[in-house]
């Protein structure tokens, strides 16, 4: 996951291959719930991995369940409808699928609880599920502004003969809320009185239960969701239409044992509009996307109707989807999407690539999302160059109107992982303009890895991946700095030097001097060497760590010497090249900017003192346990310095359009801030990060 500021996304060509998806968010908590309120054990396969999803095993967890995590595989130890640790105080982010089921769930049971999540989570309607639930005979209180979380629960005296009536014309999830909790109630009769929270409620006489539903029901797909899962766990609704459900007397949560989560469904849309608007990746088959077929139970998947109407092939079977460009440029389209409103998102960017104005209509939900998606999309469609008009209800989209109308923009994410999602896919821009998305951490919600995902199946514009080189002699601070920005910016990095340290050890453990008789065979191992950079910063070579090895200064000078014969160099180019991918690359050494990269956007020429340098490198090997003078370290540098620069090939110098940087008299910070604010320069997004 990028957990940067920011993450700018490079113009993107073409999509090919394929990606598989993470599991449904709203199966997967429904299911953790169903298995927590079951009795046995549930092993739940596939389950997503992500902010909402963790929240409700934290919840369920703090409430007396056993969970087992193993991988994709978690073991629930369900209560048996006897949930219930009195008094637990539950933080549920702004997790909607995990507040609002455990409210209505937690309810019904009754006990003191205290449910509450982030700032955006106390501004998110809850009042008609409360009124439903107090309709009923529970009790529960407003801990801050009237018909919003935080919430109190206390002990309900239920009263079920009559129907429960409750909206579901502002979100479906009340609706699912309440299916889900009542057969609580239908289990165990409905007592005179309240009961205990950590005692199982009384026996009362077994009834049905009926819900009535005020108004026109949106997101019915959502509900069938519900109805479909709870079958699977034993409780068979009877619906009447979408107006009136029953659970019947005595149903009994009964878990399945095992159970499957579907890939979600929404996650899929973007992957299916990228099939739909980019050029197919030469030598690829199009796009695979893994974990969900037309047939699933989401109703998101309706997603790849608009998807054709506006121009999207799609094929595929029981468990994937295959995508590809059809009518190009996409055709406008004016559409009711109520019946998809997470996914509906996608077709907004989307409609930046059709050949007129589309309009989203019958997505007022938008507005009571993780954001106000209708406000939030509309400012950010805005900022790329389109005409948006913005109603109560409906989006309507007007691409812009040439290829020099689009702008550069940085999309503000709003905390809303869909809008970050979304808005890469403007990154296929004709302009071959990069996009910057803010806080891409923000797809935690439901797709930890939508970044990587994209980048594995989408290439680059030519040319487009940026390359940001920091050149200068040894210790001048290059791996520092180098790292430093390479985590700020979400980027790779290439320790070159890394390259030619292990090329020397490789010399040495072959029996070769690394000097020029030997130079056509170190060449044939620096070609082929059996290198791996970890994520957790190891060097591994042919499986061996050697990270802490490469690092003495015996290496050091090993790697200078080898450095300095030209078929050494020459095997090297390959390798140093194929690490500029996807989002960007910062790469450190002492010809990135004149010779490997000599296209790079930005090149800093750094350098410090020999003092200062011998001091730092000093400091640096004693804390690393080698041993050593200041003397001999300041002497071991400037020969380096010397052949460095002064061999034939690729010597050590600053590029002609390098920046030079001292940091003789900086802090680390101080560096990587001021190279920060260069890189910034550079970019077409304004000077000041945010919006
Ligand atoms: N601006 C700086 N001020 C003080 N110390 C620094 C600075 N930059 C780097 N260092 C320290 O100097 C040492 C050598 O830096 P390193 O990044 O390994 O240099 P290089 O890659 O250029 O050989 C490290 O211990 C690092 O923490
Ligand atoms: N792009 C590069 C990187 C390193 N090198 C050589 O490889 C040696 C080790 O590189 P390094 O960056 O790990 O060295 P230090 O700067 O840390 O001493 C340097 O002394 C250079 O001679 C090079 O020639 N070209």
């Amino acid at each position: 996951m990028f957990s940067t500021e920011f993450l700018d996304l490079p113009p993107l060509a073409s999509a090919g291959g394929t990606v598989t998806l993470p599991g449904s968010k709203s199966i997967s908590n429904r299911v953790l719930l169903l298995a927590a309120l079951s009795g046995g054990t549930t092993t739940v396969h596939d389950l997503l991995d992500s902010d909402d999803t963790r929240v409700m095993l934290d919840a369920l967890q703090a409430l007396g369940c056993g969970v087992r995590r193993n991988g994709a595989q978690v073991q629930i130890d369900g209560l048996d409808g006897r949930l219930g640790v009195p008094g637990a105080k539950l933080f549920l982010g702004n997790a909607g699928t995990a507040m609002r089921p455990l409210t209505a769930a937690l309810a019904v049971l009754g006990g003191d609880f205290e449910l509450s999540g982030v700032p955006r989570m106390h501004e998110r309607p809850i009042g008609d599920l409360v009124d439903a639930l107090r309709q009923l005979g529970c009790r529960i209180d407003y801990l801050g502004n009237e018909g919003y979380p935080p919430l109190r629960l206390g002990r309900p005296a239920l009263a079920l003969d009559a129907p429960i009536r409750v909206r579901g014309d502002v979100s479906s999830q009340f609706l699912t809320a309440l299916l889900m909790a009542l057969p609580l109630a239908a289990m165990h009769g409905s007592p005179a009185t309240g009961t205990g929270a950590s005692s199982p409620p009384p026996e009362g006489a077994p009834r049905d239960i009926v819900i009535e539903v005020v108004g026109e029901l949106i997101s019915k797909p959502y509900i069938e969701i519900t109805l479909k899962l709870l079958a699977r766990f034993g409780i068979d609704v009877q619906r009447e239409g979408w107006q009136r459900f029953t659970i019947p007397a005595g149903a009994r949560y009964r878990s399945p044992g095992r159970i499957h989560v579907e890939a979600d469904a929404s996650s899929a849309s973007y992957f299916i509009a990228l099939g739909a608007l980019a050029a197919r990746t030469s030598g690829s088959n199009g796009l695979k996307i893994q974990g969900v077929g037309a047939d699933s139970i989401q109703g998101d998947i309706r997603f790849i109707d608009a998807a054709r109407l506006m121009g999207a092939q799609v094929t595929g079977g029981p468990n994937w989807l295959e995508v590809s460009r059809g009518a190009w440029p996409l055709k406008a389209i004016d559409l009711d999407c109520n019946h998809i409103p997470d996914a509906a998102m996608t077709l907004a960017v989307m409609a930046l690539y059709a050949d007129g104005t589309s309009t989203l209509r019958n997505i007022a939900s938008w507005r009571v999302k993780e954001t106000d998606r209708l406000a939030a999309m509309a400012a950010e469609l805005r900022k790329l160059g389109a005409t948006v008009e913005e109603g109560a209800d409906f989006l309507r989209v007007t691409p812009p109107a040439s290829v020099s109308h689009w702008k550069a923009a940085a999309v503000h994410t709003y905390d809303d992982h869909r809008v970050a999602m979304c808005f890469s896919l403007a990154a296929f821009n004709p302009a071959g303009l990069p996009v910057r998305v803010l806080d891409p951490k923000c797809v935690g919600k439901t797709f930890p890895d939508y970044f990587e995902a994209l980048f594995s199946v989408t290439a680059p514009q030519p040319d487009a991946v940026p390359v940001l080189c920091i050149d200068g002699p040894t210790a001048s601070g290059k791996g520092t700095l180098a790292a430093a920005v390479a985590e700020r910016l979400g980027y790779h990095l290439l320790d070159s030097g890394a390259l030619y340290r292990l090329s020397g050890l490789a010399a040495r453990r072959a029996g070769l001097e690394p000097e020029a008789t030997h130079a056509d065979a170190i060449a044939a191992l620096a070609r082929k060497l059996p290198v791996r950079f970890t994520a957790d910063h190891r060097v591994l070579l042919a499986g061996e760590d050697v990270t802490d090895l490469i690092r003495s200064e015996q290496a050091g000078m090993d790697a200078s010497r080898v450095s300095a014969l030209p078929a050494v160099r020459t095997a090297l180019v390959a390798l140093q090249h194929s690490c500029r991918t996807l989002p960007g690359l910062v790469a450190d050494g002492r010809d990135m900017g004149t010779v490997i990269f000599p296209g790079a956007r930005l090149k800093v020429y750094l350098t410090a003192s020999a003092a200062h340098r011998a001091e730092r490198r000093h400091k640096q090997l004693i804390s690393k346990g080698f041993s050593t003078t200041m003397e001999s370290l300041r002497a071991d540098l400037e020969a380096r310095d010397a052949r460095d620069s002064s061999r034939s090939v690729a010597p050590l110098k600053p590029a002609q359009d390098a920046l030079l940087l001292d940091n003789s008299d900086l802090t680390v910070d101080q560096s990587v801030d001021l190279v920060l604010s260069w890189w910034q320069d550079k970019q077409p997004f304004g000077a000041v990060p945010h919006d």
